[in-house]
């Protein structure tokens, strides 16, 4: 790849000899190498568009501040996707020790569109988060002060509004307190994607730069939409800003308005909490979001130090006899007097009597059968059965949509800022069919397929997992004969 002159090999190996002394090579004494690294490819709109411009950056000539030297970014900046080695094993596993690095975001010293051509379009899809009016207003106020960009449009009801509603206008005026709210002004919906209409609807309006807010399905079609543009061969950058409040976005370190829903998630379980440990024989039953991944359930337990069992989708679990939950939770009833249980909205599917045909939601999601109430009932026939005139309560707390429908925290405000940023910077250097996102802490773009095929569920054989489990002490759930 040739990027403003320099010559940077991608997507194919670079060997860097693991001669004794050698540097980058050679991390240790002992016999391990990294022998390569591979640049993930990072599409540009000149693979297909070879005579696009290469204008200076307005940023030179801002009136607040010059750029300091380090300030852009070259094309031979990277970020590692693994910064962990076990250096007499095979962490992390990878052929010949090739190490995956991707381009480093952030403002590139010369870009591919004249700011006063830029007519850019914003959407938001999929379920809501916290975080997503800053990402918008961030990218408003962005391309506005720090480009100059002055036609900023906001597409309506997700991905159907690009072909089913007028864009909406937008400045920095308009957009200004939009960080203070919940959920996203534009509007959001699943289902509704129509590549054809889309794609002809983002031609028809002339944009040229479109952001795509959303989760693992949104990026699948915001890759769909980036080949479509590209076999079109139109002068579009399509840029992806990974949104999930259920951190189930591969690659990328978390998902923006994850921890807001962690720290949400606290008030439940201390009423939880409260009302367990004020009943006799009491038990707090909590249900937190978490459609296919248990992050929100683990965070949650792991910050909270007052849940005794947390059940995850990716863990199976059953009630009854050893090593079952029921048996757990006699145990810590005679010793504690109470117990608090925080499970994930799709843990258990498979425990609980299915009684109608499976449903989808408009985007092709599973919808799931209610794990809380079924729960609730099963911890009460147990009792009944087994501690027949006992006093026992369970109180549940389902909190649902309040975990997500709130404004970000202050951290995840900033990281709304930078993933704004980010996307913006690459965007007007004419990169396009990418994600931006945190690895390792650090900004980079991610080619947009990749991320669209990476998922993130929680890994049950990794510290983390171990951790919840060193804190509550609870089973492993793994029948022994
Ligand atoms: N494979 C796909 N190809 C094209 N579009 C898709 C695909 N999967 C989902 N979409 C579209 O992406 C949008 C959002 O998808 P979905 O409802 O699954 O939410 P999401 O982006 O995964 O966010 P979240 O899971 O955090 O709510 C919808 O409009 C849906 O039609
Ligand atoms: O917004 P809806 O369609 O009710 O969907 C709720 C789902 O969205 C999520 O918040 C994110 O995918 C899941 O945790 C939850 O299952
Ligand atoms: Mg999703």
């Amino acid at each position: 790849m040739e990027t403003d002159g320099i010559t940077i090999p991608e997507n194919r190996t670079t060997v860097v000899p693991a001669a004794d002394g050698g540097g980058l090579a050679r991390l240790s004494s002992t016999d391990f190498a990294i022998t390569s690294i591979t640049l993930q490819t990072l599409p540009h709109l000149r693979d297909y568009l070879p005579d696009l411009p290469a204008l200076r950056n307005p940023i030179d000539g801002s009136r607040f501040y010059r750029p300091c030297p380090g300030f852009y970014v070259g094309p031979a900046d990277v970020v590692l996707r693994h910064i962990l080695f076990d250096l007499s094993g095979d962490y992390p596993p990878s052929p010949n020790r090739q190490i995956l690095a991707y381009h480093r975001a952030g403002p590139r010293q010369s870009i591919c569109f004249d700011p006063a051509v830029v007519r850019a379009a914003v959407v938001t899809c999929g379920g809501l988060c916290p975080g997503m009016n800053t990402v918008i207003r961030e990218l408003v106020v962005g391309l506005w002060d720090l480009y100059g960009v002055r036609q900023i449009y906001g597409i309506r009801d997700g991905y159907r509004g690009f072909y089913s509603t007028e864009p909406l206008p937008l400045e920095p005026r308009v957009v200004h307190n939009w960080h203070k709210r919940g959920g996203t002004v534009l509007a959001t919906s699943r289902g509704g994607f129509d590549l054809d209409k889309i794609v002809g609807a983002i031609e028809a309006r002339e944009f040229n730069q479109v952001y795509i807010i959303g989760g693992d399905g949104t990026m699948r079609g915001a890759a769909n939409i980036f080949q479509e543009v590209k076999r079109r061969k139109l002068n579009v950058s399509v840029v992806g800003i990974p949104k999930t409040v259920d951190n189930d976005i591969g690659i990328i370190d978390r998902s923006f308005g994850f921890q807001t829903a962690v720290e949400m998630a606290q008030q439940a379980i201390n009423a939880a909490h409260v009302e367990a440990e004020s009943a006799v024989n009491g038990i707090g039953l909590v249900k937190l979001m978490g459609r296919s991944t248990g992050h929100i359930a683990l965070h949650a337990t792991l910050s909270s130090r007052d849940v005794d069992c947390c059940l995850i989708p990716e863990n199976d679990f059953y009630l009854e006899g050893k090593g079952g939950l029921f048996e757990f939770l006699d145990q810590r009833l005679r010793q504690n007097g109470h117990a608090v249980l925080v499970v994930a909205e799709g843990a258990g599917q498979d425990l609980i009597p299915r009684t109608h045909k499976e449903e989808r939601d408009p985007s092709g999601n599973p919808v799931f059968l209610d794990v809380g109430p079924w729960l609730k009932s099963e911890l009460k026939r147990w009792w009944e059965r087994d501690h027949p005139g006992e006093l026992f309560t369970v109180k549940y707390i389902d909190p649902t949509y309040m975990i997500r429908a709130v404004p970000a925290n202050a951290t995840d405000n900033l990281y709304c800022t930078l993933l704004a940023h980010s996307a913006i910077h690459g965007v007007m250097a004419g990169h396009t069919g990418f994600v931006c996102g945190p690895i390792n802490g650090n900004y980079a773009y991610i080619p947009v397929e990749e991320v669209a095929e990476a998922g993130n569920v929680v890994d049950t054989q990794d510290h983390k997992w171990a951790w919840v489990r060193s804190v509550t002490n609870q089973p492993d759930f793994v029948k022994k004969d």
